[in-house]
């Protein structure tokens, strides 16, 4: 199946209320990880690829893999670029074949974000490339950069934006951060504000960064193994079941991943200190991952058989 673009899947995950599961994507393993998964549950997919992942693999190894996972699979599968930072990179995957592109303009005051996303939009829409922006900003890192606080997202705010920008779907800020240490207390999210947006955008898919729920069961085998991974806290499933069934066609998940192939491979070592073929370890990453996206598909984003 050649890649699709996000239309037709978020219209589909609005309509009944589930979200499609963008997961981040860095190598080989990661890629078969997810697709089997997709594959086992009938699933859409989402891969996304930031700046840090065409660092790592490089983008032609990147494009490659997509290539022969496209090739062994029916599945609707969007290729996505994750955390644009500017035109420059935008324009890039765009030729290369990529379906959508998140431009992110959070860090830039209003209507320094309204001018950059047009002008991903224009370039894009030319394409038939599909364009996420985001206003608000989330705590946490991203790309190696780090930011201390999160700013919610304002919805007379995100009206404005998605009038004036066109942009086709909208991340926004409700509490939710990057990476693995996102709640101090309590987890909580501005369901009040997700819904006020929602109800002045009806029909319009807005996304959720920095969603992973850091499931205890990875946390614990990689602290029992040696890993120092403390006071690390998710987003509650439950949260996003229900942020699923307000207007959040898109749900981003990266630590997840980390922390699955982390924990497993941690393990590994401590087990089998003699062994040295990493085909022996990143064998069963691999197969950890296919197994949580597999459970987040089926019994948290509900999009299981919706292909
Ligand atoms: O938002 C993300 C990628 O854009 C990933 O978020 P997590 O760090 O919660 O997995
Ligand atoms: O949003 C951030 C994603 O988890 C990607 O992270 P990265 O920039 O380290 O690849
Ligand atoms: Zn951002
Ligand atoms: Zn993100």
């Amino acid at each position: 199946m050649p890649l699709t673009s996000p239309k037709e899947m978020f219209d589909k995950a609005y309509q009944d209320g589930y979200a499609i599961g963008a997961f981040n994507v860095n190598n080989m393993e990661i890629i078969q990880g997810i697709m089997k998964a997709g594959e086992a549950e009938q699933s859409p997919l989402i891969l996304q690829v930031s700046a840090g992942a065409r660092k790592y693999a490089g983008q032609n190894y990147i494009m490659k893999l997509m290539e022969a996972a496209l090739k062994e699979s029916d599945l609707p599968v969007v290729l996505h670029l994750d955390h644009g930072q500017n035109f420059e990179i935008c324009r890039d995957v765009i030729s290369d074949g990529f379906t959508s592109v998140m431009i992110d303009g959070s860090h830039l005051p209003f209507e320094e974000n309204i001018a950059l996303t047009k002008q991903v939009v224009e370039c894009a829409h030319g394409q038939g490339v599909w364009v996420e922006a985001e206003l608000g900003r989330l705590a946490g890192v991203e790309d190696e950069v780090s930011s201390a606080e999160n700013v919610f997202t304002d919805p007379d705010e995100a009206v404005e934006f998605v009038e004036r920008t066109g942009c086709d779907s909208l991340a926004i800020a409700i509490g939710t951060s990057h990476g693995a240490y996102k709640f101090k207390g309590e987890p909580t999210l501005d369901f009040d504000r997700l819904e006020q947006i929602s109800s002045r955008l009806p029909g319009y898919p807005l996304v959720l960064h920095g969603a992973s729920s850091v499931l205890p069961e990875f946390i614990d085998m990689a602290n029992r193994y040696g890993g120092q991974v403390s006071d690390a806290k998710g987003v509650p499933e439950d949260f996003l079941r229900r942020a699923a069934k307000s207007g959040v066609c898109k749900i981003n998940i990266d630590t997840d991943i980390r922390l699955a192939m982390t924990a497993v491979i941690r393990k590994f070592f401590h087990e089998k200190p003699q062994e040295f073929d990493p085909r022996k370890y990143l064998g069963p990453a691999r197969e950890a991952v296919q197994e949580m996206v597999q459970h987040k598909i089926k019994n948290v984003l509900g999009s299981s058989g919706k292909i």
